[in-house]
C-alpha cells in the first residue's frame, strides 16, 4: 500500500471534516482532543470506496484468511458492505438487537460452525466494540483471528485485542495522522504535539495479571496451549471427571480417539464388532434400543470386551426428559443402562433437572454424562445461544457432565471432552439428513477431542481395515493439532 495514497486520503478525511480538534467525549467517557468521525463517510461515496479499497488490500498484503467479512455496527459495516460486494466475499450483519419476531437472530448471514470471520472497524480506541462483535460471532460457533481498522488511534486496541486472541490490523494509525496533518500545515506543531501526549498518557489496556483474572474471552487466547495439552497431559488435571480422566488415558495408551457407533441390530453381531474392533478404539457407542435380540446377557458379554480391549461404553440414549423420569429410564425397563453404560448422554432441553436425574442414579456407580450441545444432522436446533447454555449448564454439574456431542471444540476448559459424530473419510451426507466432516477436520480444525463413527467402518467389507484406517486419520489430526 502506497504512502503517498494514504497521506491524500488523510488529508481528505481532514478536508470532510471526519478528523476533528476540540474536546470531544469518547465511548468510553474519555474527553479527547482528537476525533475521528468516520460517520460523515457515507456521504462521500468517491472516499468510501477508495478506504473500502485500501481496507481489502491490506488483508490481501497480510495475507489474511477468512470465510466471511463482518463490520463493527454501524459506521463500518457500509465499508464491510462495498468490499463483500466489489470482491464476491459472503458478508455477515452482526444485529446490535435480536429482533422480537422471526429468527431472533444475533447474525444475519448464513454462518458454518468453526467458520473465520474477518472482522472491519472503523475506528478503535480500547478495541471494546470489535471484542462485542467478536463475542457475538463467537456464539455463532465462528471465529475470529484477525480485525482490520480503518483508523487505530493507539491507545491500547492492539494490545488488549491481541490479549484477546485478535490480531488488529490498522490502515491508517493516529502517529501517521498527527504526521500528515502537520507536514500539510493543517495543524500546528503543537496542536500536533499535544495530541501525541495524550494519546501517550491515555492507553487504556492494563494486562490482567494471572489467568484466573482473564474473561472468558481473554481465556479464549490460552486456546491454543489448552488445546495442545496431550490426552495424557489432562488425563492428570485436578479437576477432571475420574472417568474422562480413564478415557483420556486410554486414549493415550491405544493411541485412539475413535469411537465406533455400533448401529447394528442384533447382540451377536454387535459383540463380535466389539471383539474384533476392541483393540482399534477408546470407546464403543451403542443404541441398546435397536437390537432385536435383547437380553440381560448381552450386558455382562459387553462389559467383559471392554475389558478385555481396554474400552468404554457409551450409550447413545440421548436423554430428554424431567429428572425424575430419566433417572427411572437410565437404572430401571428392560435394559438398565446405568449397570453397563460407563457414558450416557442427554438432551440440555429440559433444563438442569435431566442431568441431576441421571446423576441421581449413576454417580455412585462412578458413571458420567455428556450433554448435547450441537448436532451433526442439518438443520439442527442446536446452535449458537443453545449452545452457550448447554456449556454453561454443564460447567455448573461438571461433576457428573464430563464433556459434550458437538461439532466442534466449544470450551477450551481441558477437563471437557469434545467427541463428534458425522465423521466420515470423505464429506457429505446420507439423504437422511446426516452430515459428515472428515476426521482431520473434526481433530485438527475443529478442535474435538473424538471421532464417532459409524456406517464409515459398518459399511466398509472389511471392518477391521476400516477401523484402523479412521484410528490412524484421527490420530494423525490430533498430532497435527499438538504440532500446530
Ligand atoms: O448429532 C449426532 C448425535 C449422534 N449421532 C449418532 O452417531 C452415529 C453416527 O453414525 P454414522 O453412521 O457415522 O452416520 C449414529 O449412531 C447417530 O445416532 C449423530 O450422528 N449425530
Amino acid at each position: 500500500m502506497e504512502n503517498t495514497c494514504i497521506d491524500s486520503l488523510i488529508l481528505k478525511l481532514h478536508d470532510v471534516n471526519a478528523v476533528k480538534f476540540g474536546e470531544y467525549k469518547l465511548k468510553s467517557g474519555m474527553m479527547t482532543p482528537i476525533y475521528i468521525d468516520l460517520r460523515v463517510l457515507v456521504s462521500y461515496p468517491s472516499l468510501m470506496n477508495k478506504l473500502s479499497s485500501l481496507i481489502y488490500q491490506l488483508a490481501q498484503a497480510e495475507q489474511l484468511k477468512f470465510d466471511s467479512v463482518c463490520g463493527v455496527p454501524y459506521t463500518a459495516l457500509p465499508l464491510a458492505t462495498i468490499i463483500c460486494s466489489r470482491n464476491e466475499l459472503p458478508m455477515l450483519i452482526r444485529r446490535k438487537e435480536a429482533k422480537d419476531y422471526g429468527t431472533k437472530k444475533m447474525v444475519e448471514g448464513v454462518t458454518r460452525q468453526g467458520d473465520t470471520c474477518l472482522i472491519i472497524e472503523d475506528t478503535v480506541t480500547t478495541g471494546s466494540s470489535i471484542m462485542e462483535t467478536a463475542e457475538v460471532l463467537y456464539k455463532e460457533g465462528l471465529k475470529v483471528t484477525d480485525a482490520i481498522v480503518l483508523m487505530d488511534r493507539e491507545q491500547g486496541g492492539v494490545a488488549m485485542l491481541g490479549s484477546e486472541g485478535i490480531k488488529l490490523h490498522p490502515v491508517i494509525s493516529m502517529s501517521q495522522l498527527l504526521s500528515v496533518l502537520q507536514a500539510a500545515g493543517r495543524i500546528s506543531p503543537a496542536m500536533a504535539q499535544s495530541v501525541r501526549d495524550f494519546i501517550l498518557d491515555n492507553n487504556t489496556f492494563r494486562p490482567k495479571a494471572g489467568n484466573g483474572n482473564l474473561s472468558p474471552l481473554a481465556k479464549k487466547t490460552c486456546k491454543e496451549q489448552e488445546q495442545v495439552l496431550s490426552y495424557g497431559a489432562r488425563a492428570k488435571l485436578s479437576d477432571i471427571h475420574p472417568l474422562g480422566s480413564k478415557l483420556l488415558q486410554i486414549m493415550e495408551e491405544k493411541k485412539s480417539n475413535l469411537c465406533v457407533a455400533a448401529d447394528v441390530t442384533s447382540c451377536t453381531e454387535l459383540l463380535a464388532l466389539a471383539d474384533t474392533l476392541g483393540p482399534k478404539i477408546c470407546l464403543l457407542k451403542t443404541h441398546v434400543d435397536i437390537l432385536e435380540d435383547f437380553t440381560p446377557a448381552f450386558c455382562n458379554a459387553l462389559k467383559d470386551l471392554a475389558d478385555k480391549h481396554n474400552f468404554l461404553i457409551f450409550e447413545d440414549r440421548k436423554f430428554a426428559d424431567i429428572g425424575s423420569t430419566v433417572k427411572h429410564q437410565y437404572e430401571g425397563g428392560v435394559y438398565r443402562i446405568s449397570s453397563w453404560a460407563h457414558l450416557v448422554n442427554a438432551h440440555a432441553v429440559p433444563g438442569p433437572g435431566v442431568a441431576q436425574g441421571l446423576r441421581a442414579a449413576g454417580q455412585a456407580l462412578g458413571r458420567a454424562c455428556l450433554l448435547i450441545a450441537q448436532m451433526s444432522s442439518q438443520g439442527s436446533l442446536a446452535t449458537g445461544e443453545y449452545t452457550q447454555s448447554v456449556l454453561k449448564m454443564a460447567e455448573e454439574q461438571s461433576d457428573f457432565v464430563l464433556g459434550f456431542i458437538c461439532g466442534s471444540r466449544i470450551t477450551q476448559k481441558p477437563q471437557f471432552i469434545h467427541m463428534t459424530p458425522g465423521v466420515q473419510m470423505q464429506a457429505g451426507g446420507d439423504g437422511l439428513g446426516q452430515q459428515y466432516t472428515s476426521p482431520e477436520e473434526v481433530i485438527a480444525t475443529k478442535a474435538s477431542d473424538v471421532i464417532i463413527v459409524g456406517r464409515g467402518i459398518l459399511g466398509a467389507s472389511n471392518r477391521p481395515e476400516a477401523a484402523e484406517a479412521y484410528r490412524k486419520a484421527g490420530w494423525e489430526a490430533y498430532v497435527k493439532r499438538l504440532a500446530q
